[in-house]
């Protein structure tokens, strides 16, 4: 542990990485302390700070390069030169000896090589910083891939995490660093890396998302074999596709580029909305095509090691944004953002909606086939940070995908329009989430609470008409001249009116029985006073 402490601040001092301190921000101890340092008669060079920070975290090994990497998607928090350098970032890790994958795979599945595979190659397909993938061949003579986590990896994770905490720790003592919440940052990393670590986890994900595209003409994804997966350990079967980035060799089989690019843009609204669970490592290294028909190209998945879903209100709350963007509504945004607590409740709407105008209409103006959805959404993340908003870890996932589906897309076929192919499925969507079938889903989902809640729903209810009633009162209170926010508000309380005659039409069917028995027991005055209650309810 020391001497790593020791190497990790040879590497700071050798890329000069104090230099990336605001020094004037910074405790007077700790000024202090630097001023004093030998650090400082390192001479810095003439390399950028953002190749300086690549450098030193290619130096620190797999580990920091991983989190270099997440970092670089994260566009919301870092500045755009370190971020650039940072995408740069190679994880060229010499692989570990076929003898010591081979030990590995006989520990964790409890029998010989040879029970378990007819063939097994020990020359890895393929090295990374987490794990290495072999090929082989089962007794069933179905060719398969082996994915083997590093042995070393768990004791190097362990000692990285925690000096990278030391430093996260000494970091939000600086204010300037604070607000790029360096802690909160790095959990979020050794969540990933945790999970990037646990096949069965993987396993798992790939499994389902193969379910979710089962017999689908766009995305294939191959069969794990369970009886050979573990933690550490995972055999998949193995795929024969052409990498997507392989444009030359798609283009000399005649492949169909304008639908692959197009279909990627389906897979990705499809796993977002439809399955509420998206492949969230789509860099061109996991993609794959079968090009056995070029003109009905399909995708190929590997590697679901990083997956993202959203809550149903996210999930909605992000349908409309986007919608409310093709329409250029930002006031509808800002309200969006405001209803969903994405920003706090008390952010002025007209004053984020302008600020939001300003990002986007840039953005906007251009022709449509240039326009990036994921330039948007950053756009839209980058100004929410302004007012407040909290980092919400499974949007910026989705941000970093579309931004991949995007450039992707715009590789195989560069006049992609990326919103036509969106709008009509996101239209569809909408209207299925809002209409009859969506509103009988979300009951039947909900059969077993609304039963149990039965009882209370009167209480229920008067406290949700409540909660509009304030809502309201209070987007009131934010009225100013313009007609534009006044017709929202006239549309906004429409949709409440909408709402909240659901809202009693459906507590009036649930509750219908109790109602009706309660009825038959009343004198007239009684129930004549209900019934006008009700309708006051309702007129109000
Ligand atoms: N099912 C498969 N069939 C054929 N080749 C495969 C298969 N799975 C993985 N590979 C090969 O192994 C490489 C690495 O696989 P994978 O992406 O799963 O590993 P990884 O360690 O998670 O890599 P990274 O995190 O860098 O993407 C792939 O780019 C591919 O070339």
């Amino acid at each position: 542990m020391i001497l790593r402490l020791l190497r990790i601040g040879w590497v700071i001092s050798r890329h000069r990485l104090d230099t990336l301190l605001p020094l004037e921000r910074l405790p007077w101890w700790l000024r202090t302390l630097l001023w004093l340092s030998p650090l400082r008669l390192i001479p810095v060079g003439k390399r950028s700070r953002g190749e300086r920070l690549r450098l030193a975290l290619e130096a620190l090994g797999p580990i920091f390069i991983k989190f270099g990497q997440m970092l670089s998607t994260r566009r919301d928090l870092l500045p755009e030169d370190i971020a650039d350098e940072l995408k740069r970032l190679q994880d060229q890790v010499p692989p570990f000896p076929g003898d010591k994958a081979v030990a590995r795979v006989e520990k964790e599945l409890e029998m010989t090589l040879a029970q378990a595979f007819a063939e097994f190659d020990r020359a890895p397909l393929a090295s990374a910083s987490i794990a290495q993938v072999h090929a082989a061949v089962l007794h069933s003579g179905e060719q398969v891939v082996v994915k083997i986590i590093r042995p070393d990896i768990d004791r190097v994770m362990r000692q990285d995490m925690a000096l990278m905490y030391q430093v996260g720790k000494l970091l939000s003592k600086v204010p300037e660093a604070r607000r790029l919440r360096p802690v909160e940052v790095i959990r979020d990393y050794e969540a990933t890396l945790f999970d990037e670590l646990d096949l069965y986890k993987e396993a798992a994900n790939t499994s389902q998302l193969k379910r979710n595209f089962k017999d689908s003409p766009l995305l294939f994804v191959p069969t794990i074999h369970w009886p050979l997966t573990r933690r550490r350990v995972m055999v998949q079967e193995r795929i024969h596709g052409i990498p997507v980035a392989d444009t030359a060799a798609l283009r000399a089989r005649g492949t169909n580029l304008k639908k692959l690019a197009e279909r990627g843009v389906e897979i990705f609204f499809t796993q977002v909305f439809r399955d509420n669970f998206f492949h969230a490592d789509m860099h061109p290294g996991n993609i794959f095509v079968n090009c056995d028909d070029p003109e009905d190209p399909q995708y190929i998945a590997i590697d679901c090691g990083i997956v993202g879903s959203l809550t149903r209100e996210d999930q909605d709350y992000l349908a409309r944004n986007l919608l409310a963007f093709f329409h250029q509504d930002y006031y509808e945004v800002a309200a969006l953002h405001i209803e969903s607590g994405w920003v706090g409740e008390n952010t002025r709407a007209n004053e984020f909606a302008a600020a939001i105008r300003t990002v986007c209409e840039p953005i906007l103006e251009k022709p449509l086939k240039d326009i990036s959805f994921g330039q948007v959404l950053l756009g839209l993340f980058q100004t929410a940070r302004r007012f407040n908003m909290e980092v919400q870890p499974q949007l910026v996932l989705l941000q970093k995908t579309l931004l991949n589906i995007e450039g992707l897309g715009r590789q195989l076929h560069p006049d992609l329009d990326l919103w036509s192919t969106a709008k009509p499925y996101l239209e569809r969507w909408m209207k299925e989430r809002a209409g009859v079938v969506g509103l009988w889903e979300s009951l039947k989902r909900q059969a077993p609470e609304l039963s149990q809640q039965l009882p209370e729903l009167p209480v229920l209810a008067h406290q949700a008409l409540s909660r509009m009633e304030h809502e309201h009162r209070q987007r009131h209170q934010q009225v100013d001249s313009l007609d534009g926010i006044r017709c929202h508000l006239q549309r906004q309380h429409k949709r409440q009116y909408r709402l909240r005659l659901g809202l009693i039409l459906v507590a009036l069917a649930l509750a219908w029985q109790p109602l009706t028995q309660w009825a038959l027991t009343q004198d007239w005055p009684v129930l004549a006073a209900a019934v006008a209650g009700l309708a006051l309810l309702v007129w109000h």
